[in-house]
């Protein structure tokens, strides 16, 4: 048996369609959705993500600001940006790159940023609406990781989940949404006992822990679909996951590839929570 092939890449070329179709209608009514991003700093990793979201930014026809900051900007010159983009009716959309710079307390940036404006969904009060299910602007990775597993076809209703990782951006969100999709779900961490043994008996595996190719096929149930959240730097310049994505191929059902896995649906989920939040603003459906 050979795993089929999530392919984020085109999956998320899909929806990105499907957004740029709403965006020419929104349009239409004179609306544009706009998005800031704000960088802090020179992270040459960050650099290159916030180059995607311009990209696509204007890929979808969307009003975009980039506002690069030099790495010594105080945390009270970024509270004023924010809370001067809070007001800006032109901008429906704010991102802060994280990591931001030791000295600014992510904390308070973060709860800065105004909840119809939180398209990244990690103010306490989106993270609150998830978790009792009210809607709300969703965390764009967990958010594109429930997509590719629709998409892949596979229904998660009654599925054991395992997610490997409790991160506030990554882990704890994708569980709450898998709970959503009416799935038994397990999170295992760095400090779970008998990891291998847990992680066997997942139907939907989810790897976020940040440690290259940490899960290989004696992790994986026969099956099972594994859904790479990690994206990391090898010494030879090439990006793996937190999969050992050659050795599960044959174990898994379905398996997504790092690069072209989970990576283009963050930057897609985050320009669909961008147009939600213009229509919101707006008043429309
Ligand atoms: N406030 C905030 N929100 C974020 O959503 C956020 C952030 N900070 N900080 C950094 C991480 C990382 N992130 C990625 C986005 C796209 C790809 C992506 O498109 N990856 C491609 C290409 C990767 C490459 O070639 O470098 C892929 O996996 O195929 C990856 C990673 C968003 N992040």
């Amino acid at each position: 048996m050979t795993a089929q092939i999530i392919n984020g890449k085109a999956i998320s070329d899909m929806i990105r369609e499907e957004v740029k179709a709403e965006t020419d209608k929104l349009r239409q009514q004179g609306v544009v959705p706009g998005l800031a991003v704000v960088l802090v700093g020179e992270d040459p990793a960050s650099k290159v993500y916030v180059g995607s979201k311009e990209k696509a930014c204007i890929q979808l026809g969307f009003y975009s600001e980039v506002h690069r900051l030099s790495a010594d900007t105080s945390e009270e010159e970024l509270l004023a940006l924010i809370h001067k983009l809070n007001e800006q009716s032109t901008i429906n959309g704010i991102l802060v790159q994280l990591p931001l710079p030791k000295h600014i307390n992510e904390k308070a940036v973060i709860d800065a940023i105004s909840v119809d404006k939180d398209v990244d969904g990690f103010h306490p009060e989106s993270v609150g609406n998830l978790v009792i299910g009210d809607d709300s602007l969703l965390p764009c990775t967990p958010a594109g990781v429930i997509e590719l597993i629709k998409r892949a076809g596979t229904d998660i209703a009654g599925k054991h989940a395992v997610v490997i990782g409790r991160s506030n951006i990554v882990g704890k969100p994708v569980a709450m949404l898998l709970l959503r999709e009416n799935a038994t779900v397990t999170i295992c961490h760095s400090r779970t006992a008998n990891l291998k043994e847990i992680a066997s008996q997942a139907d939907i595996l989810v790897a976020a822990i940040g440690r290259a190719k940490a899960i290989d096929s004696s992790y994986v149930k026969p099956g099972a679909v594994v859904i790479d959240v990690g994206i990391n730097r090898l010494p030879d310049g090439k990006l793996a996951g937190d999969v050992d994505y050659e050795d599960c191929l044959e174990v898994s059902g379905a398996i997504t590839p790092v690069p072209g896995g989970v990576g283009p649906m963050t930057i897609t989920m985050l320009m669909s929570n961008t147009l939600k939040a213009a229509k919101k603003a707006h008043g429309i459906g």
